[in-house]
């Protein structure tokens, strides 16, 4: 067990190979890199392999219902890469951009943590490629060109200003953007209407990116985006404002994936960061399909719990891709069961297996999730400090007795060496399954059958309401000839309900689905339901007031 050091200190205290390096590792000519200095460098596309992609290994990491910090699925999904690699196979990790909501609000960066990192990680936490802010400008392009086709009465399409939901973005948790008014100022403002901001990771322009496959796709998604509709009722799509194009032009460098390396010199890559509470949550298809065109194993994540970013993974990312997991990997901790056992979040990491015996239903009932789609499970417990060897000993039998295989990481205290067990476990599932996932729902269901299909489903639910906004969006939706598309439920990642205090394994719930959100050029249709933040706020004492820069331009605080 190392001294404990920061994820900082760590990450700034490794010595890091050159990028030309690690693109050697995958087989990729220098030539083919667009190097961003000499840790970072975007891959090409035409580097994606059909005929290799069918004979590699995709990993899925998921969690259970988490604890606000995370469980670990971003730093057991590295740690695991460096396990395989460290017993033969050759692995890429492939994992989501961090959003500079949560490292500069609450939850910290997203590169990891420990001993199981990616870096070079001040870089992919900040600004990292800049792609973040190509997908804000070509997100408020249109929303500039739409509230300028509404100035411009001689050009106007007729857009009834009422009807407009497409939102400006900025990567900050600015809740004081989150409602406002634009247009003012007299003839010179504009019109004035209501409008807002969401956070970049939101954007369906981020959604876009993670599903798009090649430059044509990005921009038919992007053209397909609703926009609203004409006083007379007609809808309005993107591709009417020839906005299409220039938004395509700002993501010519977005639509490549990024490689650095983990802390142990194996590839990494980063591309897209949507959030899977409000968005699919999970990386792009061309990174993906990247990682298994170049290596043998892919390992990848998927958000929050497995009831939101497992069941988006699988529905709409392998369902628009084509692509399906061999083995998923489902995070559990000690402090998290104990919390849906009712413990209290400030004692977890007192010992208490009373409430660890009682929180495994959760566990119990993403188990039964990951089996619905046919795919075979591994469960790694994330060890903490914290864990008493009676709560890992209790939670190890649990698992058996679950007919789960399960294995011990150790990836945050001891990187790939803390791995390997996982590892081989993992390997062993791979090699006994060669099935793929089986869809939870048919696309081509009605829209409330397909809810409810997910809520009873996955999320246990005994039924679903759909207020009169929900129905008449429903009936909005069939009108506008998108009722085949797949679903993106928006729901609190801290409960299988929509009702966060709800922990465990609640059942018979009754969900509630305010409203739709239609997200038709990335091609899902977005349930809301509870009250789901679109546009974070900052926390009493942000995490930002820590970050500093020395004279030396050393970066301190990030966590
Ligand atoms: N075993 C562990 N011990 C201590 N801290 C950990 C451990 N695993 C993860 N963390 C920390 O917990 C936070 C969440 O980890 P992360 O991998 O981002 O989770 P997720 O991807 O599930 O949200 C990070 O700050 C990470 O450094
Ligand atoms: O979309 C959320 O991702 P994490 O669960 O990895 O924070
Ligand atoms: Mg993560």
């Amino acid at each position: 067990q190392h001294e404990v050091k920061s994820d900082l200190e760590i990450a700034q205290s490794a010595k890091l190979k050159h990028i030309n390096e690690i693109a050697q590792v995958l087989g990729v000519e220098v030539d083919d890199l667009e190097h961003y200095g000499k840790y970072k460098a975007k891959l090409p596309l035409h580097l994606i392999d059909p005929e290799k992609i069918k004979k590699s290994k995709l990993i899925l990491v998921t969690a259970i219902t988490p604890t606000p910090p995370g469980e670990g699925k971003t730093t057991t999904s590295i740690g695991l890469t460096e396990g395989l690699n460290r017993i033969g196979k050759k692995t890429t990790v492939v994992l989501r951009e961090p959003s500079l909501g949560p490292v500069f609000g609450i939850k910290g960066g997203a590169a990891g943590g420990g001993y199981s990192q990616v870096v070079p990680m001040e870089d992919i936490n900040l600004h990292f490629t800049g792609d973040f802010s190509a997908i804000e400008k070509a997100n408020n392009l249109l929303a500039a060109l739409i509230d300028n086709n509404i100035y411009f009465q001689k050009e106007s399409l007729g857009i009834d200003p009422r009807t407009v939901k497409w939102k400006r973005v900025m990567d900050m948790n600015d809740r004081s953007l989150r409602s406002i008014i634009t247009g003012l100022g007299g003839r010179p403002g504009g019109n004035p209407r209501e409008a807002g901001f969401n956070i970049t990771a939101a954007s369906e322009i981020m959604a876009i990116l993670c599903l798009a496959e090649s430059f044509q796709d990005l921009k038919t998604k992007l053209g397909n985006i609703y926009v609203g509709d004409t006083y007379d009722n007609k809808p309005i799509y993107c591709r009417d404002l020839k906005a299409q194009g220039a938004m395509a032009a700002l993501l010519k460098d977005a639509i490549k994936p990024n490689l650095v390396q983990t802390l142990e010199g194996n590839p990494a890559i980063i591309h897209g960061g949507p959030f899977a509470n409000i968005a699919q949550g999970t990386n792009s298809v061309l990174a993906t399909k990247l990682g298994l065109s170049l290596s043998d194993y892919v390992v990848t994540e998927a958000g929050f719990g497995a009831d939101l970013g497992a069941e988006k993974f699988l529905d709409i990312k392998c369902g628009y891709s084509g692509l399906s997991p061999s083995a998923v990997v489902i995070v559990a901790t000690v402090r998290a069961l104990k919390y849906h056992g009712g413990q209290c979040l400030k004692s977890l990491t007192t010992p208490n297996l009373g409430a660890l015996k009682a929180g495994c239903a959760n566990l119990e009932k993403h188990l039964e999730n990951i089996a619905q789609f046919g795919l075979p499970a591994v469960v790694s417990i994330n060890r903490f400090s914290s864990d008493s060897d009676e709560e890992l000993d209790f939670l190890k039998t649990r698992c058996k007795e679950l007919g789960a295989h399960v294995a011990l990481s150790e990836g945050w205290a001891l990187g790939g060496e803390g791995t390997t067990q996982l590892a081989r476990a993992v390997v062993e599932t791979v090699e006994n399954f060669n099935g793929r996932y089986t869809p939870i729902y048919d696309w081509n269901s009605d829209i409330k059958t397909k809810v409810e299909t997910v809520a009873k489903k996955i999320y246990g639910a005994g039924s679903v309401v759909f207020q009169a906004k929900a129905l008449a969006d429903i009936k909005h939706i069939e009108a506008l000839g998108l009722g085949h598309l797949p679903i993106c439920i928006a729901k609190t990642q801290k409960s299988f309900s929509d009702n966060e205090a709800l922990i465990g394994r609640p059942s018979g719930f009754e969900l509630t689905v305010r409203e739709f959100e239609i997200a038709a050029g990335a091609g899902f249709l977005v349930p809301i339901t509870g009250a789901i933040m679109r546009l974070p706020g900052l926390p009493a004492v942000p995490a930002a007031l820590h970050i500093d820069i020395d004279d030396n331009g050393v970066i301190s605080g990030l966590s």
